[in-house]
């Protein structure tokens, strides 16, 4: 779905300059581009129209194939295919110019940047028509030389932001006469990016663009060969894109010099310079002799304010800024619905495959796990899932994410290392399994779903008793939609509907084969048929019966109720007493989760819906209500629970006095190089 992207908080002064710098018509283009909507070329108008280009683009390269010009030809010969070469040329001119012509209204069409013909074909193949506001803001200044910042929310199109810029000023711009070519020549690009299936992406969109200008690339990532990547920067390439460790190696071992090197780029660069990266990042850079002679270009979604000071070490002091997020309070993704449900650690796994069914419209799901240990144990409990992170072999990690991608399976589990800048299509949901330890995770992992101007869903789940959302919302700007789990008999419709289209499928030749025991069945049952094709339905969608769920834990076979008693409840221990006034011990004992609401006036808990008489049975006792939940009311968060008002806290004990508190979120706000030690994804 296209959104409308309220322009552009460019630190004001740098804007000035940029608009003063760019080309006339581009900078005019910029200038218009104050309200830009989002075109993800999913316009049916603009497909179609794409397509029939696309038929015409294969037929002239078909006419190319027939040329041969290996063979001796005559003269006459030779006239022909000139002039047939001549008219192809002319096709081809005349596609881009439509092109052009069609989309000259969109301040942002191809045409309107100095991007040459054979790139502007390229990107019209991938259905790129426009560029995304980010990438109009900044074509002009790192094609005219100035290094940059940029930053524009996940999905946004932050990759071919600095792609096109770099590849249209090796080929046409200003680093085009001291571009080295030739075998073994120096690269003359340089992108680094924290992970190795992020430094393949990238590789990937260098291929392609750079491919058709004549460029090469190579990807240089660790666990993988290192002698192919050897070959590869001895025969020479112009690009190199990789991880910062196998970087280094290739550095110490003498495989790679930065002598001719023109352009620098740190993708997720708030990432690179965390505490794991910026040794290497460091060490790297520093290869660089003559630093004023590069162009350096740090992009992110994310740029904390220590980033923001560490990074002006790499760049010129007239460095420009591109920022689309800025001072605006939301920082994650718009186009994403963000839903947090409440959830104990050991009802996930039950709760999961239901999340999928009702929030995953048939699409992709990614699941976001704190460890590796426990995304290799989901994965192997969700039907249909596999598994991503650190501690899996790199051949392995490829032939998963590439699975991912085509779409053989669709669910993955994965940690961090699928959290940054991974652009897969159609993953409609990501699901994390408990809050992260810092916002930017959060923004990053929910950026998985809604890019180029899709919609997704990003459910996180918490445990009342031990997270705290309040700072993850307050920091990404993100207003969660609170909801409680899908229950049982929800999800059970919906796979009934499922069921029924199903049925409807299946071919009449079963029907005689069936028939006898579906009329027997009729005749001795005392179910109405409808009753009895629904428990056929049932049986088909793999239900054998409807267990309750709690909105409080998500467990299974457990009710959540809402205790009060005509004044607040300022703590815990007060309602465990409360509930001691009309239960036995041995039933207070059994409650799960006692949680106190957020209005400071009841507390929430589960209990076995086996109890459940027994409880309510009780709530006639002098001013105390209690009953059966529908909707879960706000909770208390573990933050209040220190010496706030409703004080008191989450701890399970029973006899008062002793509650955990907290001590508030793990991450806290990064300080110098970032707050988080050697990776471990
Ligand atoms: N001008 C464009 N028109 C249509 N689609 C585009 C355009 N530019 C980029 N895209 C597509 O948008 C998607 C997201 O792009 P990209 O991965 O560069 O986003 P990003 O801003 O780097 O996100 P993240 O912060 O998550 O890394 C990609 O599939 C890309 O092909």
């Amino acid at each position: 779905m296209p959104a409308l992207v309220e322009s552009e908080t460019m630190a004001s002064e740098d804007l000035m300059e940029l608009k003063k710098s760019g080309n006339g018509s581009s900078a005019d283009s910029h200038k218009k581009s104050k309200k830009t909507k989002i075109d993800s070329g999913s316009d049916s108008e603009e497909i179609k129209k794409s397509k029939k280009k696309d038929k015409k683009r294969k037929a002239l390269s078909l006419d190319d194939q027939e040329n041969g010009y290996s063979e001796v030809l005559e003269p006459d010969e030779k006239k022909k295919k000139k002039k047939k070469k001549k008219k192809k040329d002319e096709d081809e001119a005349k596609l881009v110019e439509e092109d052009s012509e069609e989309k000259e209204e969109d301040p942002n069409a191809l045409s309107n940047f100095r991007i040459s013909v054979p790139l502007r074909e390229a990107l019209i193949t991938k259905g790129i028509h426009a560029l995304f506001p980010i990438q109009a803001m900044t074509f002009d200044t790192i094609l005219d030389g100035s290094d940059l910042v940029g930053r524009a929310r996940t999905g946004q199109g932050k990759t071919l932001a600095f792609v096109l810029p770099i590849l249209e000023s090796l080929i046409n711009g200003p680093t085009k006469v001291s571009r080295k070519t030739g075998y073994g020549r120096a690269p003359s690009v340089l992108v680094l990016l924290p992970t190795r299936e992020l430094a393949l992406q990238v590789f990937a969109d260098f291929e392609v663009y750079g491919g058709a200008v004549g460029l090469t690339s190579c990807c240089l990532y660790g666990n993988s060969p290192m002698g192919q990547q050897q070959v590869q920067l001895k025969r020479g390439v112009d690009i190199v894109v990789g991880t910062p460790g196998r970087i280094k190696d290739h550095i110490e071992r003498g495989n790679i010099d930065f002598r001719s090197l023109k352009f620098r780029v740190l993708d997720e660069v708030d990432e690179m310079l965390k505490i794991g990266f910026v040794d290497d990042v460091e060490f790297i850079l520093g290869k660089v002799e003559d630093a004023s002679q590069v162009q350096t270009l740090l992009f992110s979604a994310t740029l904390p304010s220590w980033v923001k000071h560490i990074s002006s070490k790499f760049l010129k002091p007239d460095k420009k800024t591109a920022d689309l997020v800025g001072d605006e309070k939301m920082k994650a993704s718009k186009n994403v619905r963000h839903i947090i449900i409440p959830c104990s650690s050991s009802a996930r796994s039950q709760l999961i495959p239901d999340i999928i069914r009702c929030y995953s419209s048939g699409g992709r799901t990614i699941i976001f796990t704190e460890t590796r240990g426990y995304a290799s144990e989901l994965a192997g409990i969700l039907p249909g899932a596999r598994a991503l992170h650190g501690e899996i072999q790199q051949s392995q990690r490829e032939i998963t994410l590439a699975g991912f991608r085509s779409g053989k399976f669709l669910t993955l589990v994965a940690t961090n290392v699928a959290a940054r800048g991974l652009d897969i299509d159609n993953v409609q949901l990501i699901v994390q399994c408990e809050p992260p330890r810092d916002v930017e995770a959060y923004i990053h992992r929910s950026g998985r779903t809604g890019r180029a101007g899709n919609t997704g869903v990003a459910v996180m789940l918490y445990d009342p008793k031990k997270s705290n959302i309040s700072k993850i919302e307050r920091e990404s700007g993100v207003k969660f939609e609170h909801l409680s789990a899908p229950q049982p008999a929800d999800v059970a419709k919906a796979a009934g509907k499922e069921a029924a289209e199903a049925i409807a499928e299946i071919s009449d030749s079963v029907i005689p084969a069936f028939k006898a025991a579906a009329e027997e069945l009729l005749h001795t049952s005392e179910l109405s048929p409808a009753e009895l094709l629904a428990k056929a339905l049932a049986k088909a969608a793999g239900y054998s019966e409807i267990n309750s769920r709690s909105l409080l834990s998500s467990m299974e076979n457990c009710v959540t109720l809402l205790l009060e008693c005509g004044r607040p409840i300022f703590s815990p221990s007060f309602a465990y007493n409360v509930l001691r006034g009309f239960l036995s011990e041995e039933k207070v004992e059994s409650i799960k989760g006692l949680t106190l609401t957020a209005d400071g006036k009841g507390a929430v808990f589960d209990v076995s819906a086996d109890d459940l008489d027994t409880f309510l049975a009780g709530k006639n006792a002098q001013g105390v209500s209690l009953e059966v939940v529908k909707e879960l009311p706000r909770l208390q968060e573990k933050d209040q629970s220190r010496g706030g008002r409703f004080g008191g806290g989450f701890s399970d004990r029973r006899n008062g006095g002793r509650f955990s508190g907290g001590r508030g979120g793990r991450g806290g706000g990064g300080r110098g190089y970032g707050n988080l030690g050697r990776r471990r994804w």
